[in-house]
């Protein structure tokens, strides 16, 4: 049986920065990832500023640099009108060494970080490794784990269940998973075409209003990736159709037929958050642990932050002898009220924004948008909240 003083069950950002972090401290950590290798599809891609602050701690920060985009700016548009509310997150350099989005695919992260870290000595990657089931007595867990050909067992002090939205290991928990899904799906579309021809001055993150459809325009260094709500009763087929890959292209471009995608993903969109992140020695993060709609970019970036907040308790427990029940109950409050109070809160009313229209595709909410644009105490603050920063803040005054 393999032995280990933290198993980290999941290979996506949030359980690769968790192993990571750790086995560069000298903490003995497992990672175990069911697939054959880092999944390479688009998902999440936008790093926020205080994500980018951690992910220079552990020394990766640059190399991610290289295969991502800086992207300061973005733009809140109205199709109709085609005025632009222009936020600058360099307008926080004052606070922040990195005052933008890094737009940055999730699989560039943990491809990285899962190389570096089975290179370190007390870092170890199992692939096509899934975590089905565990116990746990007083001094660990150990977890069923299968194999292509077998059920192993891997004994450790701690497990972090960071093995995403289908979590497993939260289902074996018995937590509630509380909250809704929304009705609609969500299509993302990604393409090398220039869509940036067809309007003025696009920045690289877009929340773009239209009295018909709204849509988010993401630049990311290879591609546009273009995130439209879907119909509920149209079928995947149809959503996912050359057909309608025109209409929405149609709408953007004028001629959809000349577009061509390299990516097309329908997926249901939910808001929830478990009633615990701590089940004795096993720490739900991640996905596992809570869900929201990708507006804002938040979703990957919590999953880290909630890792980082807890790979810090971990360090204290492992190698200082801290009080782990204290360490560890702090671990869920925190990271719960944030899941609840901020990143639901936010998500959802990011979504309530773009999709409040008027006739002439304007809103009570872009009419907001404007006011806080114009008035600079509230532009610092909503650039402190979209940013993350005002998040990493609140956790630090929960006890
Ligand atoms: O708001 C954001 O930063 C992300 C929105 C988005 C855009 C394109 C695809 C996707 O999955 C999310």
């Amino acid at each position: 049986m393999i032995k280990t003083r933290v198993l980290v069950a999941g290979g996506g950002p949030a359980g690769a920065v968790a192993a990571y972090r750790l086995a560069l401290a000298g903490i003995d950590t497992v990672l175990v990832e069911a697939l054959a290798y880092p999944p390479e599809d688009m998902r999440a891609s936008t790093l926020h500023p205080p994500t980018l602050d951690m992910l220079e701690e552990i020394g990766v920060l640059d190399e991610l640099e290289s295969v991502g985009l800086r992207a300061p700016a973005y733009h809140y548009r109205n199709r109709q009108t085609d005025d632009v509310i222009a936020f600058d997150m360099g307008e926080l350099s004052d606070i922040s060494a990195h005052p933008y989005r890094l737009q940055c695919e999730q699989f560039k992260i943990t491809r990285l970080l899962t190389a570096k870290l089975d290179a370190l000595p007390a870092g170890r990657v199992l692939f096509q490794h899934r975590v089905v089931g565990y116990d746990q007595d007083a001094d660990g867990v150990t977890a069923h784990v299968e194999t292509p050909t077998a059920i192993e067992h891997i004994r450790a002090d701690y497990l972090i269940a960071a093995d995403g939205a289908g979590s497993i290991i939260r289902k074996w928990t018995g937590a509630k998973f509380e909250g809704f899904t929304y009705p609609e799906r969500f299509l993302t579309l990604s393409t090398r075409y220039p869509v940036e021809q067809h309007f003025s001055g696009l920045a690289s993150v877009n929340y773009v209003s239209d009295a018909d459809e709204w849509c988010v325009l993401l630049r990311v260094p290879e591609f546009w990736r273009v995130l439209v709500p879907t119909e509920n009763e149209v079928s995947d087929a149809t959503l996912l159709s050359d057909a309608n890959k025109d209409a929405v292209f149609d709408r953007l471009t004028g001629n959809g037929a000349a577009v061509e995608t390299n990516h097309r993903t329908l997926y249901r969109v939910h808001q929830r958050v478990v009633d615990r992140f701590r089940h004795g020695r096993v720490l739900l993060a991640g996905d596992a642990a809570h869900l929201n709609n990708p507006l804002g970019g938040f979703g990957m970036n919590s999953g880290i932050h909630d890792v980082w907040n807890l790979t810090t308790k971990l360090r204290s427990i492992l190698q200082e002898g801290a009080p782990a029940d204290t360490l560890l109950d702090q671990y869920d409050r925190q990271r719960r009220t944030i899941a609840k109070s901020f990143v639901q809160t936010q998500t959802i009313e990011n979504k309530k924004a773009m999709e409040a229209r008027d006739a002439d595709g304007a809103s009570d909410a872009e009419r907001r948008m404007a006011e806080i644009a114009n008035d600079p105490e509230r532009r610092r603050g909503y650039l402190l909240r979209q940013s993350m920063y005002e998040s990493m803040a609140q956790e630090a005054e929960i006890a």
